[in-house]
């Protein structure tokens, strides 16, 4: 790991260096992360492009770097010795066709179908075999994307029906240095001096939660939950928060582009005055937004990505849209998108990675669980693209924007967002609330909750009705109660609960409800 993380430094250090990504992206591919290393070959296959393209924007600063920094005795064989000076245009394009590019594309190509994104795989792999034509390595894997892709030689020549979306590790990365330890005593009152801001009667605890998919009933994670500092009476509104992070994926805005209140007969609605594309519910969230991200993005046409998708996409691009907000507020605020207040100490549902180099020869993720959605498009393409249109350097900055800042912020989105169905009852907008996603989530809640713009807790007037409940709780809540939340709708069965609180809760809810109801339906099907 050490060696990975000297290799990491160096890349950042030295952004324009290609066979370093190359070298950066084998060893990913050691530590069992195809996807991160994909990722690599592919930065190493653009700087290939901006060493052959002369009016490319980082034409120079390649040209530079691979010049002046140790590469001559690769390049000529050490046979014209050292400095800029003895080095040809030719020798460097020669070099670049041979130990860049075709390399680069030999690597996207193997990386991406460990990954199982085949479609990328089939796409970037053609594509490198129109340049190199003869190449044996390209040839074969093209054969055994057709084969996996279950095409045979009747393949689809946009290969738009081959498989893209897969799974990969969902991990705290063992070089990723920004995550909090969320229990140290400085976390905590980080975390209720935020809270203090917007439920004032409530306070962030630690608590032991059941491990939804430990096969060990007993199992248990210590974490995050939000507790009530004093009694609550019925009724009473005890957290507002708006957040920033917030994204749509509708074209005509219908929405406020900061807090995504609906515009629909609003009269306060106001334009950002430089750009007048952006449309806000009033000054103060365009006051909010020019702060916190937007002029990142006044001026650029960034918002049009990803949006207008097919119904099957729309929930994984609802999380891009979110991506894309956290990219802008770290560009915005000079901030690393993992350090903005509104990621930092969010849930991620990640595990601890585990490198044991003796079992996993066989598997090219090492046998690690993969439970985090990934396609080579949305966590690797569309961030470049993204960045691209904020006029950003994609090599400069990459410490900030790695593919492994982008999984590990899709991890944390799909731990907390919040989404709305649009009238095609497909998902259309999504906000992360930072303090309101702390808390938990039973089937027989003690709060109530609705996202209008803001996000608004109040305590349930009336406890769900389940037969086989020990005792009708008395209405509020009493000092020192978790505060309990709902990530489904609690009228329905406790098996259509289930289904829709799973993703959320990373298994099956265990709550005192679900235990009883599904005991009873159990005996009921028997
Ligand atoms: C939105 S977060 C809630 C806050 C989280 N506990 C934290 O530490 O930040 C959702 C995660 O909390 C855990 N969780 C929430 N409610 C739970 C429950 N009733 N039983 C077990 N785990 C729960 C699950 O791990 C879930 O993925």
């Amino acid at each position: 790991m050490d060696a990975h993380r000297g290799l990491l430094s160096q890349v950042h250090f030295a952004p324009y260096v290609p066979i370093w990504r190359l070298e950066l992206a084998k060893s990913y591919a050691s530590l069992g992360y195809p996807d991160l290393a994909a990722g690599e070959a592919y930065m190493a296959l653009l700087l290939s492009d901006e060493i052959q393209d002369e009016s490319g924007e980082y034409h120079d600063e390649v040209i530079e770097a691979v010049t002046l920094l140790h590469l001559l005795p690769t390049i000529n064989g050490g046979q014209k010795g050292f400095g800029p000076d003895s080095l040809s245009e030719d020798d460097i394009l020669s070099w670049t066709l041979n130990s860049v590019e075709k390399v680069s594309y030999e690597l996207l190509s193997r990386y991406l179908i460990d990954c199982g994104c085949l479609r990328s795989a089939a796409e970037f792999t053609s594509r490198g075999l129109r340049k190199f034509s003869t190449n044996a390595v390209l040839t074969q894997n093209l054969a055994s994307i057709h084969k996996r892709a279950g095409k045979g030689c009747d393949f689809d020549p946009t290969f738009e029906s081959y498989p893209e979306r897969t799974f990969v590790r969902r991990e705290l990365y063992p070089w990723h240095s920004f995550e909090p330890d969320r229990f140290t005593t400085e976390s905590l009152q980080a975390l209720n001096d935020q809270l203090g801001k917007v439920a004032p009667k409530l306070e962030v605890k630690s608590v032991e939660l059941p491990e939804l998919r430990s096969e060990r009933p007993d199992a248990t994670s210590r974490q995050l939950g939000v507790f009530a500092k004093e009694d609550l009476s019925p009724g009473d509104i005890i957290l507002v928060e708006k957040s920033l992070l917030t994204g749509t994926t509708r074209l005509h805005d219908s929405y406020c582009d900061a807090c995504s209140l609906s515009l629909t007969g609003l009269g306060s609605a106001v334009s950002c005055p430089e750009c007048m594309v952006a449309v806000f519910c009033g000054q103060d969230c365009l006051d909010l937004a020019t702060e916190s991200y937007h002029t990142a993005l006044c001026g650029t046409d960034v918002s049009s990505l990803q949006r207008n998708i097919p119904a099957t996409e729309a929930a994984d691009a609802l999380y891009s849209q979110l991506l894309l907000r956290a990219f802008a507020m770290s560009v915005a605020q000079d901030c690393h998108p993992l350090e903005l207040p509104e990621v930092k100490y969010i849930w991620g549902d990640h595990k601890l990675a585990q490198h044991d180099p003796t079992t996993h020869s066989d598997d090219p993720f090492h046998h690690q669980p993969r439970t985090l959605p990934f396609s080579f498009q949305n966590n690797v393409l569309l961030p470049i693209h993204i960045l691209e249109k904020m006029d950003v350097n994609i090599f400069s900055t990459q410490a900030r924007f790695d593919p492994w800042v982008t999984n590990t912020l899709y991890a944390k989105f799909r731990g907390t967002a919040s989404a709305k169905l649009g009238p095609t009852a497909l998902p259309e907008i999504g906000a992360v609330h930072p303090l309101w996603c702390l808390t938990n989530h039973s089937c027989d809640p003690n709060v109530a909750w609705e996202w209008e713009g803001t996000m608004r807790f109040w305590v349930r007037e009336n406890r769900a009705l389940w037969d086989g409940k020990k005792s009708a709780k008395p209405p509020g809540i009493r000092a020192g109660d978790e505060i309990l939340s709902h990530y489904c709708d609690i009228r329905l069965p406790v098996k259509e609960r289930r289904e829709w609180a799973s993703g959320a809760l990373g298994g099956d809810c265990a709550c005192e409800r679900c235990l009883w109801e599904d005991k009873q339906s159990d005996k009921s099907d028997g």
